[in-house]
Parts: C-alpha cells; sequence; structure tokens
C-alpha cells in the first residue's frame, strides 16, 4: 500500500504571505532575559513568523546542560506577549506536551533523537490524540527513511493535520565538514513520498558551525523547501549549547537578506517552451543511458556464463581497478564531478557482480 498523509497547507495554520516560513530562535531558553531580547529583536527584522526556543534538551552526555525545563514556560509567554509572534518547542514525552500545551506553546516539534524510537514517537501520538497542534517531525538521527515516514503515519494517525517536516542532518559515521550530514535524496524521498507535507530545512544542526549556515540554507531554498529553522542567540559565543552554530539575530537578518528565494514554476510562454525542448532532448538521452546499461549488463551475463563453465571468481580485482580508474579519468576528461562516475561505476560494477552471480549459481551450461 502506497503510503498517504491527510495534510494541511501550511498557510493555513501559520500566516507568511507567500514567503517561507522562517522560524528562529535561541538552541535553548537559559533566561528570561535572554528569551525575551532574542525574541524582541528577532520580531524587528520582520522577517521571522515563528520563534523557537528548548525548553527540554536531550543531550548526547549526562552533565550537559538539559534545558531549563518547566521554568523556562513563563518566559516563553512573555516572549510571546511582547511580539505577538507564535512559539515552538521540542517535546519528547507526554508531559512535555502537556505543559507546554497548558502555557500556549503554539507549535510542537519532535527531535531527532525521539523520531528513532518508534515507542517514544506512538506516546507522542497518543497524547496529542484530540489537540489541533501543528507538529513538525525531524528526520531520525540515523538515515533510516522508513523511521521518519513512520512517526508521520504515527501522528497523523491520532488525527494532527498540521505537520511539517524538519532535514536537519543524519549522522552516517562518513567524515563531513558538516555537523550531519544532509543526503538530500532522503528528504527528495520523503516529498515524493508525501508530496503535500511542507519540509523546513535546519541549515543550523546541519551546519554545526556558522560558516556553512548561509549555504546550506540557499541549498534547502533550491530544493524548494517550504522554510527555515534557524538558532539565534544575543549572544551566540556564550550560549549554553551549540554555541558555534547560532547567530545573533541581527546576523541572522543579513543571512535571510542574501538568500534567493526561487519560485517553484514560471507562467512565462519562452520559459515553458525552453524548458519543455530540454526536457525532451534529456528524455533521449535518458533512454540512451538506460538502453547503454542493458547493453552492459547483457555483456555481463555472457561473461558470467563462460566464468561458470570455467570455474572462474566473479570478483577480478585488477579489472575492476582498471574499469574504475579508466572510467573515472574519461568523466573528468569530459568536464564531469568526478565523484559522480566513480559512485555511478561502483553501482554498476555492484549489479554486475550481482548478475554474475545469479547467473554462475544457476544450474544451466552455456551453449
Ligand atoms: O571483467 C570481468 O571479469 C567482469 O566480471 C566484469 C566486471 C564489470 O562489470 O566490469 C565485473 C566484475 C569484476 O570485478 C570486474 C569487472
Amino acid at each position: 500500500m502506497k503510503p498517504s498523509l491527510e495534510v494541511l497547507p501550511l498557510n493555513s495554520w501559520v500566516e507568511t504571505n507567500g514567503k517561507p516560513l522562517i522560524i528562529s530562535g535561541p538552541c535553548s531558553a537559559e533566561t528570561e532575559e535572554q528569551l525575551v531580547e532574542t525574541a524582541r529583536q528577532l520580531s524587528q527584522l520582520g522577517a521571522v513568523h515563528v520563534i523557537r526556543a528548548g525548553v527540554w534538551k536531550p543531550r548526547t552526555r549526562p552533565g550537559s546542560f538539559e534545558g531549563m525545563g518547566k521554568a523556562a514556560l513563563p518566559w516563553i509567554q512573555r516572549a510571546k506577549a511582547e511580539t505577538g509572534l507564535p512559539f515552538a518547542v521540542e517535546v519528547a514525552t507526554p508531559e512535555h506536551i502537556e505543559l507546554a500545551l497548558k502555557y500556549g506553546v503554539d507549535i510542537l516539534w519532535v527531535g531527532a533523537r525521539t523520531t528513532v524510537n518508534p515507542f517514544n514517537v506512538q506516546e507522542i501520538a497518543d497524547a496529542l490524540r484530540g489537540v489541533d497542534v501543528p507538529v513538525l517531525v525531524k528526520n531520525p538521527v540515523n538515515p533510516d527513511l522508513a523511521l521518519w515516514i513512520g512517526a508521520f503515519e504515527r501522528i497523523a494517525g491520532a488525527g494532527i493535520t498540521k505537520l511539517g517536516a524538519i532535514h536537519r542532518g543524519f549522522s552516517t559515521g562518513e567524515a563531513s565538514k558538516y555537523r550531519n550530514v544532509p543526503l538530500w535524496q532522503m528528504a527528495i524521498e520523503l516529498k515524493s513520498t508525501f508530496p503535500n507535507l511542507p519540509i523546513i530545512g535546519d541549515p543550523s544542526h546541519m551546519a554545526g558551525k556558522r560558516a556553512y549556515l548561509q549555504e546550506l540554507a540557499q541549498m534547502q531554498m533550491d530544493l524548494n523547501y517550504d522554510g527555515l529553522i534557524v538558532e539565534s542567540h544575543i549572544d551566540p559565543d556564550n550560549a549554553w549549547s551549540d554555541a558555534a552554530q547560532q547567530l545573533t539575530p541581527a546576523a541572522f537578518g543579513e543571512m535571510l537578506e542574501h538568500l534567493h528565494i526561487r519560485k517553484a514554476d514560471s507562467p512565462n510562454l519562452e520559459f515553458q517552451n525552453a524548458l519543455e525542448q530540454i526536457r525532451s532532448k534529456i528524455d533521449n538521452v535518458d533512454r540512451q543511458l538506460v538502453e547503454t546499461l542493458a547493453a552492459r549488463m547483457a555483456l555481463v551475463e555472457k561473461l558470467a556464463e563462460y566464468k561458470r563453465d570455467n570455474n572462474v571468481t566473479v570478483f577480478q580485482p585488477e579489472r575492476w581497478k582498471e574499469v574504475h580508474e579508466t572510467r573515472a579519468k574519461q568523466g573528468k576528461k569530459m568536464g564531469l564531478y568526478p565523484e559522480l562516475v566513480e559512485e555511478i561505476f561502483k553501482i554498476i560494477h555492484m549489479e554486475s557482480i550481482r548478475k554474475q552471480t545469479e547467473v554462475m549459481n544457476s544450474n544451466e551450461q552455456s551453449a
């Protein structure tokens, strides 16, 4: 069964006047003064639609600052009253939900460390039954699309229709300049699974460092995300959590000014015609690509029959090295991104091995 979700459009629950939804605020609510002043400066930018703050913080190791908890909730009420802006908070337990709603929090989000655990997500969903509140779900820490999808299904199953995703990147164990690897394909697949589900980019947690925020936010806008959630703080260097990735409200305002916001499409006829023509050429090239792949696989199958009859192994390290290197070199010569050709040939080689193993372990003999 193809999964589907009943999701209300973003602009039915938050007014953004056709612009991307901008959520910003400190990683953590630390003091009343810090929270209210950050919110005040953000509201003065005139570009922020929702203020955020962490109240309950899941931390990797015990002993780190775990959020101010319930004590911060009245500060949120004051920040809301002074700015007139709605407020979003992370919740991880039914008790958090009850308290957040009691103190007038407008939007809840489920954090990456909660999304990984279906028991936790189900508890949250059960606590949300009968409540009309927008809920945003961050991607799970590990790159597992099914877990992310499952979280939406559980929360939607409790009757929540004001739903959105937050893409904050993944822990993959690979070396990366970013704190969390974006794995854009995951977000693209989520959008393909649930076309109506808004996706909000979280460049702060992806980047881990101020220096990468702009490029990541721009990429998220170019992927047609519906909004951004960015951490900001009146004194980022002295923040009690995530100091390296927070911006002052003024710096955040500047970052927003430098963002190119593009539209999903254009009615311009000349553009539409050009697009159609080029896309039809792309269709042809893609057809050739697929035919070429099929031709290669047919050759590999033939080769496997000889290997089977002569009792020779599938994997041939020397030949693979040659294939890999020559194709990468050729790609580079043609101006292609080197990793593109390398990665494609790794996939082709694995498929060649899979196919050959299948042929070699079938009982027929070649003619
Ligand atoms: O050349 C071979 O012996 C093959 O099996 C073909 C092929 C390939 O697909 O290019 C596949 C597996 C080997 O490791 C090397 C190359």
